[in-house]
Parts: structure tokens; sequence; C-alpha cells
């Protein structure tokens, strides 16, 4: 079992560095793969309302905790979810937080995001998208403020977006989660969270398997992978741990769920790391939310 080390949030909260990713994660495959992953130490779980697998999640967790041999109390987890982009506003928001809580049967939430920017109900180009974000965003800090979510957050931001909500906000988010991985090398993201104290997570970033399994071609990747003799999922997952990101790599698998948490024992050197940063070619393995208000 791995020793994942955590981070600190913005509020004093620790965040592990690591977590399981659950898109796509359907609910047969829910148990195997959270207690797996949890006997190879994650205790962070990348969730969303969006993803339909909360429920199942929520239970699993429970008879974790409930049987007394594995020592686990709720503390110990890290439960994140994320307001989907039609539940947007502050009063949809308030009502979708709320059901969310009642199928993870907890009393509180560490970490809920806005998952995108806008909706796909409304043109990229509607000012709504900016008036429902910031109806979200005062629903959040509500929610934060009553102690029922620990810390809070956005996804796929832009600068743009960012700039704007830290024009009004009262509290700064903890968490921008979006996509990060060395063909999306996105370094303006980065640096304005960096300056904010916004811890970064990333996601994708082994590109939905798409960078590792042979579909897309990295020789350079292997070549890295191969001096430090380990595979090349861990080398895009230390790639963006030494970018000080947190990352939450998504499988059913258990030998992968336990590779990809075996990431902290090897370091890539700076030239490791500007080989990988220069891959950059905006490529999106996920919706590009450039275009919205
Ligand atoms: N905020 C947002 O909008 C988004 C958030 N996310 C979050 O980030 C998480 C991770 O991103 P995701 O898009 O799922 O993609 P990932 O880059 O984590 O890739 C997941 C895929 O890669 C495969 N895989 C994982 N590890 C290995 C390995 N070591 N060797 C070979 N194949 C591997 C998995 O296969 P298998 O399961 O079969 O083992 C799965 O098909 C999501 O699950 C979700 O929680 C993701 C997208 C958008
Ligand atoms: O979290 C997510 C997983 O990926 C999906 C497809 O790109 C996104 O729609 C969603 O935001």
């Amino acid at each position: 079992m791995s020793t994942i080390p955590n981070f600190v949030l913005n509020n004093g909260v620790k965040i592990p560095a690591l977590g399981l990713g659950t898109y796509r994660l359907k609910k047969c495959d829910v148990e195997k793969a959270v207690r797996s992953a949890v006997a190879s130490g994650y205790r962070l779980i990348d969730s969303a309302i969006g993803y339909n697998n909360e429920e199942p999640i929520g239970k699993t967790i429970k008879k974790l905790i409930d049987d007394t041999s594995f020592g686990l109390k709720r503390e110990d987890f890290f439960i994140a979810s994320k307001l989907p982009p039609n539940d947007q506003g502050y009063d949809c928001c308030l009502k979708a937080f709320s059901c969310s809580l009642k199928r993870w049967n907890l009393n509180y939430l560490d970490l809920f995001l806005i998952h995108w920017p806008g909706t796909s109900k409304l043109k990229p180009s509607d000012p709504m998208h900016a008036e429902n974000r910031k109806g979200s965003w005062k629903a959040l800090e509500k929610l934060y403020s009553e102690g029922k979510v620990k810390s809070i957050g956005i996804s796929n931001y832009t600068h743009r977006h960012i700039t704007e909500l830290l024009s009004y906000c009262t509290i700064v988010p903890q968490v921008l989660q979006f996509e990060l991985h060395p063909l999306l090398y996105q370094k303006d993201v980065i640096d304005i969270c960096k300056k904010n104290n916004i811890q970064v997570q990333a996601y994708s970033s082994v590109g939905q398997g798409k960078l590792i399994n042979g579909e897309i071609n990295i020789p350079i990747l292997k070549e890295i992978a191969d001096k430090h003799e380990v595979t090349t999922a861990q080398v895009l997952l230390r790639w963006g741990y030494q970018h000080d990101a947190i990352v939450i790599p998504k499988s059913i698998t258990p030998e992968r769920i336990s590779l990809n948490a075996n990431i902290f024992h090897f370091e890539l050197t700076e030239q490791d790391m500007e080989s990988l940063d220069s891959l950059s070619e905006n490529r999106h393995f996920c919706w590009d939310p450039t275009d919205i208000y």
C-alpha cells in the first residue's frame, strides 16, 4: 500500500495529492474499484452528480466505515462531487446539493465544485452563463458557511472565468479542477491558481487511456518511463504532481489502481519535465470551455 501525501488548501484543510476518478465508473463496478482503491491507500474519491454513481459509492464507503476491521472513519475520506451545468443558479444549486448529500447518505461533503462554467442549454455567447455562475457560487459560499461542505471550488474555468469569479467572491475557491496533461499544459491556468492560492486538480491525466494505450504514440514518454523503470501512466501522473496538481486517475482495474498510486518514490528531472511540457498542443480529450461567455 502506498502512502499518499497531502496538499493543504487555502482554508487549512488537507487534501490527498491523489484520488480515484469515477467518470464512467458504472454502478456494478463501484464496489470493486472503491475497495481496491482504499486498499491501495486512496482516500479521495472524485465524483459528480452527473456521473450517476454517488449513491453506490456512498454505500461502499459506509460499508468500509462500518467494518471496524479497516479502522476507517468518515474523517479519513475526502468525498468530492460537482454541480451539473443544468442545475446552475442560486436556488437550483442549493436543491441539487441537498439531493446529492442524501444520495451519498452523508452529513457533509469534503468538496463541491461547479462542474462547468456554462450549460449546453444556452448558446456559448449567452451572458446568462455568467449570471448562473455567480448565483451558483453564492450558493456554494452559503453551504460552506453552514459547514455542509468543507471546501468549495470550480471546474473547467478558464483564466477569464477565474478572473471574473475573483472579482466578486467572498470566499476564494479552494480548488480548480481542469484537464491537464502534457498535450494540454495549461500554464496560464496553473499560474493564476498559484497566484491566488487555489489548489490545482488535474483530470484526464492519462488522456482517458489514449496517451498510454498506443492510440497516441509519444516516444519521449516511453523513454522517460524506461529510464525511471516505471510505466507511462506513472510518468504522466507524476508530471501532474510535480506541477503541484492533485491527480485523480480513473480505473476499474485493481492492478492499475494500485500502480497509479505508486508515483511517490521517484522524481522526474527538470529536463524530463521540460520535455513533457513542450509536447503541449492544445489537445482536449474533454469538452473545451474556452468559448463559454
Ligand atoms: N471536471 C470535469 O469536467 C472532469 C473530471 N474528470 C474526473 O477526472 C477523472 C479522471 O479522468 P478520466 O477522464 O476518467 O480519464 P483518465 O485519464 O483517468 O483515464 C481513465 C482511463 O484510462 C484507463 N487507465 C487508467 N489507468 C491506467 C493504467 N495504469 N494503465 C492503462 N490504462 C489505464 C482506464 O481504464 P480502466 O478503467 O478500464 O482500467 C480508463 O479507461 C474522472 O474519472 C473524473 O473523476 C474527468 C473528466 C472531466
Ligand atoms: O466530468 C466529465 C467527464 O467528461 C465528460 C465528457 O467530456 C464531461 O462532460 C464531464 O464534465
